[in-house]
């Protein structure tokens, strides 16, 4: 995919800001909610940040966690690829995680490169907290588990 009406969208996306806001989240710490309604399937926002090698993702990793900065703003491109939103990023790192998601992410390719839009799910009203899975893989060891506290009726009780 990347055709080219999602090159332009996309180009006209990052000029035209969607109406998006942060704000403190029910879910966890900071969220991200839409300023004005929503229409599904529409593209809302970018994750940019630094796109890096899988080896520096690997140090960086450890370095926030090291720093407490907790789990990261490292999003995983394809498994050599990852944009970590830390330091330079735009704010759709906010996004947080639901089992019940008003958004997706999809990874577009364009002129060759692997990009991270969220798209709309379905309709959404303004003030609504955008949300999608985060389909981290499924955590072997019990204690490294994340409680997820999205509060949707189908929530599976866990991020990972
Ligand atoms: N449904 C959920 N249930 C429980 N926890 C959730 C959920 N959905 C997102 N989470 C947390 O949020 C992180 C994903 N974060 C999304 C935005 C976050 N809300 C923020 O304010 O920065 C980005 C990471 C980077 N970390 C920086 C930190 C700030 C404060 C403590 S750690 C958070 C995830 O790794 C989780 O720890």
């Amino acid at each position: 995919i990347g055709t080219e009406s999602e090159l332009l969208s996309l180009n006209q996306l990052n000029k035209r800001k969607k109406p998006v806001m942060f704000a403190r989240s029910a879910i966890h710490n900071w969220g991200l909610y839409a300023l004005d309604s929503i229409a599904a399937k529409e593209m809302i926002i970018e994750y940019v940040g630094e796109r890096i090698r899988q080896p520096v993702a690997e140090m960086r990793e450890k370095r926030y966690l090291k720093n407490g900065i907790g789990s990261s703003y490292l999003f995983r491109v394809d498994e050599n690829t990852v944009i970590d939103a830390t330091k330079k990023g735009g704010i759709a790192r906010f996004i947080n995680h639901c089992c019940d998601p008003n958004c997706t992410a999809k990874i577009i390719k364009v002129g060759g490169r692997r990009r991270i839009v969220i798209y709309a799910l379905r309709d959404i009203a303004a003030s609504e907290e955008l949300t999608y899975d985060y389909k981290f893989e499924r955590e072997k060891d019990d204690e490294e588990r994340l409680p997820c506290l999205c509060g949707a009726p189908n929530c599976k009780g866990f991020l990972n």
